[in-house]
């Protein structure tokens, strides 16, 4: 018998007609079918990635009642650790540059001086790094479970198909670089949206619930849920779209690793999250993420040497050799500061696009 774990009932599909992102979906469950079919979901990666960088897979081979189960370890510890404890468990954000333990509401800047309304708990695949909330305790080999299977089997298999898409010789380069055994940034998100904005709030956000970015990543595994918020900014039109919901499903994006990896050639995504339609209002958003980054000591530049793809689509290097960072120092870097900054206050209304530097390279933030 599993613990009980109170239980999130998640909002009812909108029936609003929306515009929806059209996304390719790769069907994990080919992986083993051999050479051919494993080529066949690369050219498929790699058409999603030059575009959107971003696709769902399906057959992943996480039942979607442990994904609804984990839904729900989130929603118990969001609920029933103390504020105390929570504050005592605080994820040292700033202080780091690590996410590992509480976000509270209100650490990130949504739009002006109005603050975000989503708290997290994030968990490192070495927990034992960090004091645990009381209350987790009774899941804590569910969750090592997750975060193992998630990362050997669903990021394991789409690291390789990565490789075979830049026709990299090592199939596990990437692999190899995101080592469950070392150490990185890499965690898992519990995430909780609270309705929560006054009217006030809204109208200076109009709606928004998370800025428009690119994840710090190499990958970040999005675990699909209903409420209709998670927007995409197409590359083709720049119009921002929403990302439907499929049930079971995991919503992949590439973010500024791959980008630097592949010298933009592989797009990472940018995304928002805004209020949902009215028919979806006045509920609490609760998902799971898992945002994937290399172990700490890996320097990430582009592949030019490793892949004859990214050579014959001539890019260039995202970096100069020497100011390179490496993943600790770029999550870190970027952990510090995303979402902290009034980054729009200089800029006029037809500037949707802003840089801000990070160490020796830059992030963008987008509207
Ligand atoms: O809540 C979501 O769907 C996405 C959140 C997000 O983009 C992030 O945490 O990086
Ligand atoms: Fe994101």
């Amino acid at each position: 018998m599993l613990p009980p774990a109170d239980h999130f009932e998640p909002v009812g599909p909108t029936k609003e007609a929306l515009e929806f992102v059209s996304l390719v979906a790769i069907d994990l469950g080919r992986y083993g079918d051999g050479p051919e079919a494993r080529n066949h979901l690369a050219d498929q990666i790699r058409q999603a990635m030059v575009t959107q960088g971003f696709f769902f897979v399906v057959n992943h081979g996480i039942a979607e009642a442990d994904i609804t189960r984990q839904v729900d370890i989130g929603y118990h510890i969001l609920k029933n650790t103390s504020d105390d404890e929570k504050q005592r468990l605080r994820a040292p954000i700033i202080e780091e540059g690590s996410y590992h333990g509480f976000k509270p509401r209100g650490h990130w800047r949504t739009a002006g001086e109005v603050r975000d309304k989503a708290e997290n708990f994030n968990v490192y695949r070495d927990m034992s790094l960090r004091e645990q909330p009381t209350c987790m305790e009774p899941f804590r080999p569910e969750i090592q479970h997750f975060i193992e299977r998630t990362h050997k089997d669903v990021l394991g298999k789409l690291l390789r198909i990565f490789a075979i898409a830049l026709e990299i010789n090592d199939e596990d380069f990437f692999v190899k670089l995101h080592s469950y055994d070392g150490h990185d940034e890499t965690f898992l998100r519990y995430m909780q949206y609270y309705d929560a904005f006054s009217e006030e709030e809204r109208k200076i956000t109009k709606g928004l619930w998370f800025a428009g970015h690119q994840d710090l990543t190499s990958l970040s595994l999005l675990f699909s849920q209903p409420m209709t918020s998670l927007q995409v900014r197409e590359y083709e039109s720049d119009q921002w779209k929403y990302v439907p919901h499929i049930p079971g499903a995991i919503i992949v994006n590439a973010g500024e690793v791959m980008a630097w990896w592949t010298g933009n050639y592989f797009k990472a995504a940018i995304h928002r999250v805004v209020e949902p339609p009215a028919d979806q209002r006045g509920h609490d958003r609760c998902s799971i993420f898992y945002f994937c980054v290399p172990n700490d000591e890996v320097v990430i530049n582009t592949l030019l040497q490793e892949s004859p793809v990214l050579r014959a689509a001539d890019v260039a290097m995202a970096h100069l050799p020497d100011k390179a960072p490496n993943s600790k120092d770029w999550a870190n870097d970027r952990i510090k500061i995303s979402l902290r900054n009034a980054v729009w206050a200089k800029t006029d209304e037809a500037d949707n696009v802003i840089a801000e530097t990070v160490g020796n390279v830059a992030t963008r933030w987008f509207r």
